[in-house]
């Protein structure tokens, strides 16, 4: 359900920033501020109300980041992040109704899972890019491992998100179905609230480098 060229760019990204914005007009500033620091991967999630505003305005005004949606759990929001210009798009769990939405609208979508059961539920529906939610929680690394590895021969690959924090990048980014890691810590909320744009790009700077060695 991923274009080859998207899965590439999200690998070639190796974290996504999964970012809960309360204000729309804070997105432009933000995704500027990542792209400095090398990230040109963001995922904006819908618990918000200005999450659509903030997809669309990235779409429109910062054409070099792939910006996807977060969080979208019904078929209308399926519709509203495809038209705001998402590129892809994920949620938390596996929804049969949302990836046939998904599908009928052209959007590249990753579902969470957690377990065999979700994975094959996914593969079903013609995904091979699935969210690994919630990382940590669920086993972390060792689970990812166990996991993954029936369905690593088929090109199934995950972003594991949820809990991850930088320090435990690499050991993520050293599973080889691991296409990119999500998280909150590469731009905090109260980073963007209090628009310290300088710490972001830093972040951003400090986990592309880790990104590179992982990926040597
Ligand atoms: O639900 C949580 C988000 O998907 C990721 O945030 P986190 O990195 O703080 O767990
Ligand atoms: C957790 C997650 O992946 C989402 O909110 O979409």
């Amino acid at each position: 359900m991923f274009a080859e060229a998207t899965r590439t760019r999200l690998s070639a990204a190796g974290v996504v920033p999964v970012v809960v914005i309360n204000d729309a007009a804070q997105a432009v500033p933000l995704a500027r501020a990542l792209l400095a620091g090398g990230v040109g991967v963001i995922e904006l999630t819908l618990r918000t109300a200005a999450g659509l505003d903030a997809i669309k305005a990235i779409a429109t005004e910062v054409p070099d980041m792939l910006v996807g949606a977060g969080t979208v759990l019904t078929t209308e929001q399926v519709r509203e992040v495809h038209a705001a210009g998402a590129a892809f798009a994920v949620a938390p769990g596996t929804s049969r109704t949302t990836l046939a939405a998904a599908l009928e609208v052209g959007l590249p979508f990753a579902p969470g899972v957690m377990t065999p059961s979700d994975i094959e539920t996914a593969m079903t529906m013609g995904c091979r890019m699935l969210k690994f939610f919630p990382a940590e929680s669920a086993g972390g690394v060792p689970h990812l491992k166990a996991m993954s590895a029936p369905y690593a021969h088929l090109g199934v690959k995950f972003m594991p998100t949820g809990g991850i924090k930088s320090g435990q990048l690499a050991d993520y980014l050293a599973v080889k179905t691991v296409a990119a890691v999500g998280g909150s810590w590469l731009a905090t909320a109260a980073q963007i609230d209090a628009g310290d744009w300088d710490a972001i790009t830093a972040q951003a700077a400090d986990a592309m480098a880790i990104v590179r060695q992982a990926r040597g």
